[in-house]
């Protein structure tokens, strides 16, 4: 299932008590569930939490790891109107 989101919408996901998303590129994702297995550690990804991650995220990846997470985190895209 995808949903529409707004950055501001994403931005109410910043911490456990609501879920984690981040924002890579037009894409949104919930790291909830994958931020403890994340490879460098959950601090990272708990700072970018609810905010747009993708200058952050190219840095330090490449396509295959967005290809490998994307069926299992990938939630919706960010567009101008949110379709909750
Ligand atoms: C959907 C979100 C993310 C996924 C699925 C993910 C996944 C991974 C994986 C699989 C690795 C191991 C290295 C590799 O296979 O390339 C890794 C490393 C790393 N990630 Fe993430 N990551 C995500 C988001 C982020 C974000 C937003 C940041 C920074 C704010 C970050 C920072 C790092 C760093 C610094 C490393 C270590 C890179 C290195 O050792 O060269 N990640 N991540």
């Amino acid at each position: 299932m995808s949903k529409t989101f707004t950055p501001a919408n994403v931005s109410t996901h910043k911490d456990a008590s609501n879920g984690m998303y981040i924002i890579i590129d037009e894409n949104v994702y919930d790291v909830t569930g994958f931020i403890d297995e994340h490879p460098d550690g959950s601090k990272i990804l708990k700072r970018v939490a609810g905010k747009d991650a993708s200058k952050k995220f190219w840095n330090y990846h490449n396509e295959g790891v967005l290809k490998k997470y994307s069926e299992r985190l990938r939630i919706g895209s960010v567009g101008e109107k949110a379709k909750l």
